[in-house]
């Protein structure tokens, strides 16, 4: 009997979930870019690539559904190839390997963990950049934000995080 590999649809299943997770440190002297928006700031962060925490924890959160590993078995950090990478086209590449594993993306919904700067006046263009990026209607993509009340590292202003679900089905 054959055993389908782990990224192939299972049969009599026909959605998947994921979830991605994704924190970055925040330093001086580094843009920040968040959901592929470039955000005036004191602090950006710090990441081999562009260090798009939003965008990383999207691209696990689509590759886990579909079975595929991490982000960091497909882009290695020890590769300068990906050194000031675009993350936006990370998660291009990494969602056509998801295609290629005969799934595509229902839904996105992320959470931005960030005590500044206010996230909420981005959220449209982050959504829009996403959707755009995996060819989808921004009305799939939802950016949420939350600070972290003062409380740890990432209160302190020290990092950024995000966390992500997403939803996977049959590809047509
Ligand atoms: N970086 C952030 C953090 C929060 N928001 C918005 O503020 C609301 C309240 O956040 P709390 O952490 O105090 O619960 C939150 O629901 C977001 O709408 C933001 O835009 N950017
Ligand atoms: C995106 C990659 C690309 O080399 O590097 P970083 O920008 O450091 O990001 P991280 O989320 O720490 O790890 C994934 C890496 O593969």
């Amino acid at each position: 009997m054959n055993t389908p590999s782990n990224s192939q649809p299972q049969p009599g299943l026909p959605f998947r979930v994921g979830q991605g997770y994704d924190v970055h440190a925040l330093v001086t002297g580094r843009p920040l870019i968040i959901g592929g928006v470039t955000i005036a700031h004191t602090h950006g962060l710090q990441g081999h690539s562009d260090a798009d925490v939003l965008l990383h924890a999207v691209t696990d959160a689509l590759l886990g559904a579909a079975g595929l590993g991490d982000i960091g078995r497909h882009f290695p950090d020890s590769d300068p190839a990906y050194a000031g990478a675009d993350s936006r086209v990370l998660l291009r590449q990494a969602y056509a390997k998801v295609r290629e594993a005969g799934w595509v993306v229902g839904n996105i919904d992320a959470t931005v963990h960030a005590q500044a700067p206010k996230i909420g006046p981005h959220a449209p263009a982050m959504a829009a950049n996403i959707a755009a990026d995996l060819g989808i209607g921004a009305a799939a993509v939802n950016i949420k934000a939350k600070t972290n009340e003062g409380l740890g590292y990432l209160g302190r202003r020290e990092g950024i995080a995000a966390t992500v679900v997403a939803l996977l089905m049959r590809g047509a």
